[in-house]
């Protein structure tokens, strides 16, 4: 469970996000929407303890992080996975290694390690044979896949992905929908998933919400798209042709 409770978050004298305040449940799928610069990278970093708030805090399964040390934060990020927009692989390491890293980090044996990392890379629908090869040599998709494979092998009860299909063409991007999905509901995992991408958010979403300006201007189940009432909200879906 993910809860923020009034965070904001400043820079510069400067706003970015304004007193959020939101439950993420055990399992749930949540996608944020927004334009362009209006803070949903930074709610993001904010929740891996990457920034602090300037104001508000953020709780993981009931634990609140405004006191964490340093230490503290390295700890419980061991519960969070994230998938970045560049997918952000290291390019001198080969997709074992990865894949490896973080249950390097963790101090696993490497007899635990190779089973994890093979294991996880049939989760996410890459042969064995890619973990010999470079990030350089995979395609778009396959590199999304190990991103969310690096993310995943430390079984992370909370998965983050910022804009998880930007840049992937239509098909491809929906197999990486299909799969934020299959690891929901066969691993249950927490998700928050930041995305412009429409599709994308009806495929995986339990509930959507839209950021406008640093501020969540209205959270709503997947069903009940068509009862948004925020006009930002409503142009924003409509824009993506939604039928609502
Ligand atoms: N370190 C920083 N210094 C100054 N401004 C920052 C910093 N980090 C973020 N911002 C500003 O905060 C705002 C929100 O940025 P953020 O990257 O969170 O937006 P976003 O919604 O993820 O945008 P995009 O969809 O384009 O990725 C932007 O106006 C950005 O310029």
């Amino acid at each position: 469970m993910i809860k923020l409770v009034n965070l904001s978050y400043a820079i510069g004298g400067r706003m970015i996000l304004q007193q959020l305040n939101l439950t993420v449940e055990r399992g749930e799928t949540l996608v944020i929407m927004g334009p362009s610069g209006c803070g949903k990278s930074t709610l993001l970093r904010l929740i891996m303890g990457l920034i602090q708030p300037t104001a508000g805090w953020v709780e993981i399964d009931g634990t609140g992080t405004a006191a964490f040390t340093k230490e503290e934060w390295r700890e419980i990020r061991q519960q969070m996975g994230m998938v970045f927009q560049s997918s952000a692989l290291f390019d001198s390491l080969n997709i074992y290694d990865n894949v490896a890293f973080g249950l390097r980090r963790k101090g696993l044996p490497e007899a635990e390690i190779r089973e994890r990392v093979y294991r996880t890379l049939a989760i996410v629908g890459l042969e064995p044979e890619t973990a010999a090869k470079m990030p350089a040599d995979l395609s778009g998709g396959m590199k999304k896949r190990t991103a969310i494979a690096r993310a995943v092998a430390i079984e992370p009860p909370i998965l983050l992905y910022d804009e998880p299909t930007t840049g992937l063409d239509p098909i491809i991007a929906d197999t990486i929908n299909e799969l934020i999905r299959e690891l929901q509901r066969n691993l249950g995992i927490t998700s928050i998933v930041v995305t412009h991408d429409i599709q994308s958010a009806l495929k995986v979403a339990d509930r959507v919400g839209l950021l406008n300006e640093g501020d969540l201007v209205e959270v709503r189940p997947r069903a009940e798209l068509d009862r948004v009432s925020h006009p930002l909200f409503r142009q924003f879906l409509q824009n993506f042709r939604l039928e609502i």
